[in-house]
C-alpha cells in the first residue's frame, strides 16, 4: 500500500520520536497526532500513517476485553499489550497507562512503571489525576520516568462520577483544573491529556501549559489530538461519544484511513466544532 503523497508523511524521517519533538511541535504549532493501540500489527499500521504518539490505553478493556469500563484492567494486561505494540513501531513514541489503583502511592507507582517501560517497552507513562497524583508524578521524575497527567474525564473513576460526564464546566471547576495543571507541571509532567472539557478551558490550560497538552473531546487548541485506533475505524459497536469521528467512512483500507486522520489533525479539520463540549 503506497501512501506516500500525504503532505505529513513526505515531510517526516523514520527517527524514532523524542520528548523534545513534542516540544518542539508544540512551540511551532504543528499538531501531535496520537491513537491508541494494543497490538504489533496496528502499531505497524499507525506508525506508517505517521502517528506521532501510540497510546497503550486502559481503554482496552472496553475495546479488546469487552467490558463496560476500564476498572477491571490489570498491570499484566497492560505490560502484555505495551510489549506486543513497542514490537510494531519504528518511529512513533510509546506511552501506556498505569490501571486502576496501580499508581495509588508514589512507591507503587514506581514499581509498577517499571514494568511497564523495562517489560512493556514504554517511554512514558500516563495517570489519571490532578492535585492528588502531584505527589506521585514528582516521585517518578525523580527517578527518570516520564509522565503524563491525564485530567477532565478520568474513566477510573466511573463509578465515582456515575458515568462518562464532560468536567470542568462551573467556573470553580474550570479554575480547580487549570491549577492542578500547573501544579502538575511543577511536579515535573511532561505532557498533559485532558479528556471531555469545554473546548474554552483546554484552550486556556494549553496557553498557560509549558509541556504539550493531548486532547480527546476537548476541541481543537491543544497541541495534538487522540481517539481510540477502533472509533475511527468504525468498529465501535453502540452509541458514539461526540468527539469520534469515523475515518473509515470515506476511506477505501485501513492503511488511508489512519493516513487521513493524522492529516486531519495536522491541518485541523479535526476536529471539527461540532466534536468539541460547550
Ligand atoms: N471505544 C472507546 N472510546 C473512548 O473514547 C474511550 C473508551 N472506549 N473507553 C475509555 C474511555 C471512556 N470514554 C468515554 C466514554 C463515553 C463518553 C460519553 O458518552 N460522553 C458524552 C458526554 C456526556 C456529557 O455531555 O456530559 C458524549 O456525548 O460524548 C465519553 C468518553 C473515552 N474512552
Ligand atoms: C482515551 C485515552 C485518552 C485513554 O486514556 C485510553 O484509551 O485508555
Ligand atoms: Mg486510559
Amino acid at each position: 500500500m503506497n501512501i506516500s503523497p500525504y503532505p505529513h508523511l513526505q515531510q517526516q524521517t523514520r527517527k524514532p520520536l523524542t520528548l523534545a519533538d513534542f516540544a518542539r511541535m508544540k512551540a511551532e504549532g504543528e499538531k501531535i497526532a496520537s491513537l491508541t493501540c494494543y497490538d504489533a500489527s496496528f502499531a505497524a499500521l499507525e506508525d506508517r500513517a505517521g502517528v506521532d504518539l501510540v497510546l497503550v490505553g486502559d481503554s482496552l478493556g472496553n475495546v479488546i476485553q469487552g467490558a463496560s469500563t476500564t476498572v477491571g484492567v490489570s498491570l499484566d494486561d497492560m505490560v502484555y499489550h505495551s510489549r506486543i505494540t513497542a514490537a510494531g513501531l519504528e518511529r512513533a513514541f510509546l506511552m501506556t497507562d498505569l490501571p486502576f489503583l496501580t499508581y495509588a502511592t508514589p512507591d507503587a507507582a514506581l514499581a509498577a512503571s517499571h514494568r511497564l517501560m523495562a517489560e512493556g517497552q514504554a517511554k512514558m507513562v500516563k495517570i489519571e489525576g490532578g492535585a492528588e497524583i502531584a505527589e506521585t508524578v514528582s516521585h517518578l521524575t525523580t527517578y527518570g520516568v516520564p509522565v503524563c497527567a491525564h485530567m477532565g474525564l478520568r474513566p477510573q473513576l466511573v463509578h465515582k462520577l456515575g458515568g462518562f460526564k464532560v468536567q470542568g464546566r462551573d467556573d470553580a471547576a474550570a479554575d480547580a483544573m487549570v491549577r492542578d495543571a500547573r501544579l502538575l507541571e511543577e511536579a515535573g509532567a511532561d505532557m498533559l491529556l485532558l479528556e471531555c472539557v469545554p473546548s474554552t478551558l483546554a484552550a486556556r490550560i494549553t496557553a498557560a501549559a509549558s509541556v504539550p497538552v493531548i486532547g480527546i473531546g476537548a476541541g481543537p487548541d491543544t497541541d495534538g489530538q487522540i481517539l481510540v485506533i477502533y472509533d475511527i475505524l468504525g468498529l465501535s459497536p453502540g452509541r458514539k461519544p461526540r468527539f469520534v469521528k469515523n475515518f473509515m467512512a470515506d476511506a477505501d483500507c485501513l492503511d488511508t484511513a489512519t493516513a487521513d486522520y493524522v492529516a486531519a489533525v495536522k491541518d485541523r479539520s479535526y476536529p471539527a466544532p461540532e466534536h468539541g463540549f460547550k
